[in-house]
């Protein structure tokens, strides 16, 4: 769905200063359904990144690649054509204040050029998916954190895009929101197919929604692949250090027995075999996505020689930690 190759991207000197080099040899692919996390601080080049997939922004060097078609080889009709099928989602929003709800979430229509009626039919099923058809006649200044973000869903949702680019979507909501805006794009990525890619620097978030994930320092990409084996086993010194930040709340209610990572497949099994031998054991995370290689992490209560027993008959379930 997305390959960026060997990207480089630099912007000019400015005050005298050096060349900056905002993205220095990117290579990602983000597959078509995935719910991908790019992490990383201040600075790292993830806006510059997402700014590269929908096209604002033309590479300095190397491809990107979006539905198979090369973004800086396209025609100014076809770039505007590909933008529609690329929404996007910001950390303040970035709503038109002088507008109403439904003004807003219409706007992405009028410029489309679609007929009024259709228009009117297209913003109610909006509003009403992201749940807020009661407030369609308010102005977003009379909206909550929360509220305005659903906003700005049904807005980038408008024109039925493939992709959804979140840019540090939940940064700017307390938790609670922020839970209630990842289950909405869950559901809304369940329903549509549609690929999401969000950067952040919270870890909780990729945690909480993403199948895969890349982490970002200093233009690079230092890490990628599932986010239950970059949790599990993380490699780089950066990515350990993100990882980290989650840990007090992983083992806050339990730091006894031992963590298993096994295929979300082998669930049952592993019920049926605690079951069996009287092991307890709890959920300790697990990106469920609805692929096959989805992976959950367990902490098994027991003797060492009940989780061994484990980890033997769930074939695959790896020691995680
Ligand atoms: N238009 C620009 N002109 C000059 N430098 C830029 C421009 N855009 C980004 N940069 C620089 O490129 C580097 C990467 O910035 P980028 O915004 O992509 O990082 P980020 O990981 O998204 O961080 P943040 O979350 O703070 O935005 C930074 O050093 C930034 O100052």
């Amino acid at each position: 769905m997305i390959q960026i190759k060997e990207v480089i991207k630099t912007y000019p000197a400015r005050d005298g200063g050096s060349v900056v080099t905002a993205l220095d040899g990117v290579t990602l692919t983000i597959n078509r359904g995935d719910i991908f996390g790019i992490v990383g601080y201040s600075g790292a080049g993830k806006s510059t990144l997402l700014r590269l997939i929908n096209g604002l922004e033309m590479p300095t060097k190397g491809e990107v690649i979006v539905d198979g078609k090369e973004i800086s080889r396209l025609k100014e009709r076809e770039l505007r054509q590909a933008r529609q099928k690329i929404g996007m989602i910001f950390q303040h929003f970035h709503l038109l204040w002088s507008r109403t709800v439904r003004e807003n979430v219409a706007f992405p229509l009028e410029v489309a050029g679609l007929p009024k009626e259709q228009i009117r039919k297209r913003v109610d099923q909006l509003l009403e998916r992201v749940g807020l058809a009661e407030r369609a006649d308010a102005y977003p200044s009379q909206l909550s954190g929360g509220q305005k973000q659903r906003v700005g869903i049904a807005r980038a949702l408008a024109n039925e895009p493939d992709i959804l680019l979140c840019d540090e979507a939940t940064s700017a909501l307390d938790p609670e929101t922020t839970a209630s805006i990842l289950q909405l794009l869950k559901e809304i990525h369940r329903e549509m197919g549609i690929t999401l890619v969000l950067i952040t620097h919270e870890m909780s978030v990729v945690r909480q929604i993403c199948n895969k994930m890349a982490v970002m320092e200093n233009g690079r990409v230092v890490e990628t692949g599932m986010v239950s084996s970059i949790f599990s086993q993380p490699q780089q010194a950066l990515t350990k250090q993100f990882v980290k930040e989650l840990q007090p709340s992983i083992q806050d209610d339990d730091t006894s027995g031992e963590v298993v990572e096994l295929p979300l497949a082998d669930a049952d099994k592993l019920v049926t075999l605690a079951k069996k031998h009287g092991i307890r054991f709890s959920v300790v995370s697990g990106a469920i996505a609805g692929e096959q290689d989805d992976r959950l992490r367990v902490r098994v209560d027991g003797t060492e020689e009940q989780v061994l027993a484990v980890r033997q008959v769930l074939n695959g379930g790896e020691r995680a930690c």
